[in-house]
C-alpha cells in the first residue's frame, strides 16, 4: 500500500499534542526526529526526552486529501497560518528487506567475519559467524560491537571460559566460541536477546557450548577467564562489582558502549579491581580493556 507524508517543524513543548492533533486526523503512524544534531544520551528511566528543534513526520495512507490537514491546522493557535510543513510521497518498499540489503559480510581483525545469514561467505576458510540479529541489537555495524569483535580476534581463546554480558543477538559470544573458547555464558534482561542469542549459536553450530540466562536466573558462583559487555556507562558503573566478581584473578575484561568522553570515568571506577589499559576508541564510542587483580 503507498504511503503520504506530512513533515512538520515543532519544538519539545508541542511535539506531543500535535502528535495526538495528527493521530486524530488519521495518521497512521508519527516520526519524532532531532532537527538540529542534538543528541541525546542515556535518558533517565522513564524520562523520553525530545529535541529543543523536533522534526515530526505524520504517515497516513495516500489517499487522505493532506491539504485538508493543512488548512485545519493552520487554525491551531501554536502553529499559525503560516507554519512550516512538507508533504512528501513515501515509496512503498519492504522496509525488512531494505535493512537486509544493506547488511554484507564484514571482516574484524584478522580472522574473524560477520557474515549475514542470508548472504555468501566470502572467504570460507576464515572464521566465519553467520548471523541473523532477529529483534536483537549487534550486527558488527556499530562502533561498540565492531570495538569488542577486533579484541576478542586478538586474544587468545582457545579453551577459555568467557561472559558476554547484555548478549544481544549473541554475536560475540558465538564469535568467542568460533574462534577456540572452550564455553560461554551470555546475559541479558531482554527475553527476544536470549532468543536471538539462540538461534545464533544454532546456525552456527555451537549451540552445545553457550549457556544463556536473564540477570535473575544466572548461576552464583558464576566465574569466567573472559568477560565482555557491550552495555551502556550507567549499568556499568552499577554493575561493577557484579562484573569484578565474575573474572578469575589475572582474566581479560572488555567494556564497550561509553562514549569517548565516559572512558576516564568508568576506567577510574573499575581500577579498583582491573589494571585498566588505555582507552580505544571507534567514532564518538571507548572500549576499555584491563586484566583482573
Ligand atoms: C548494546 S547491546 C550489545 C549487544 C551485543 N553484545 C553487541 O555487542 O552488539 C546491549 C545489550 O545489553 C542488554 N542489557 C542492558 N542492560 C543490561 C543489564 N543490566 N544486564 C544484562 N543485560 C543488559 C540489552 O538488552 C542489550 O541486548
Amino acid at each position: 500500500m503507498p504511503w503520504i507524508q506530512l513533515k512538520i517543524d515543532t519544538d519539545n513543548q508541542h511535539a506531543d499534542a500535535l502528535s495526538d492533533l495528527l493521530m486524530e486526523k488519521g495518521s497512521l503512524s508519527i516520526t519524532l526526529e532531532d532537527g538540529k544534531d542534538t543528541p541525546i544520551y542515556e535518558p533517565t528511566l522513564g524520562e523520553t526526552p525530545l529535541w529543543n528543534h523536533t522534526v515530526l513526520t505524520a504517515l497516513f495512507e495516500a489517499d487522505r486529501d493532506l491539504a485538508v490537514v493543512v488548512e485545519q491546522l493552520k487554525l491551531v493557535p501554536y502553529l499559525g497560518s503560516d507554519f512550516s510543513y512538507k508533504i512528501e510521497q513515501v515509496e512503498d518498499k519492504d522496509w525488512e528487506r531494505e535493512w537486509m540489503d544493506n547488511f554484507h559480510p564484514i571482516q574484524f581483525g584478522k580472522r574473524l567475519w560477520i557474515c549475514p545469514s542470508w548472504r555468501e561467505v566470502p572467504v570460507p576458510e576464515a572464521v566465519n559467524v553467520i548471523l541473523d540479529p532477529g529483534l536483537a541489537f549487534g550486527t558488527g555495524t556499530h562502533p561498540t560491537t565492531a570495538l569488542c569483535l577486533e579484541w576478542l580476534d586478538g586474544l587468545e581463546l582457545t579453551n577459555k571460559e568467557v561472559i558476554d554480558f547484555g548478549c544481544g543477538s549473541g554475536i560475540l559470544a558465538v564469535a568467542a566460541l568460533k574462534l577456540g573458547a572452550k564455553e560461554v555464558t551470555g546475559i541479558d534482561i531482554d527475553y527476544q536477546a536470549i532468543e536471538a542469542s539462540k538461534a545464533n549459536a544454532e546456525r552456527n553450530d555451537v549451540l552445545d557450548k553457550i549457556s544463556l540466562y536473564l540477570p535473575e536466573d544466572q548461576p552464583k558462583d558464576l566465574k569466567a577467564d573472559i568477560l565482555v559487555a557491550n552495555i551502556l556507562a550507567g549499568p556499568l558503573r552499577e554493575l561493577a562489582p557484579l562484573i569484578a566478581e565474575k573474572v578469575k584473578s589475572g582474566g581479560h575484561l572488555a567494556l564497550s558502549g561509553l562514549l569517548k568522553e565516559q572512558a576516564n570515568e568508568i576506567a577510574e571506577f573499575y581500577t579498583e579491581w582491573f589494571d585498566m589499559d588505555e582507552p580505544a576508541h571507534k567514532e564518538d564510542w571507548s572500549r576499555l580493556t584491563g586484566i583482573r587483580k
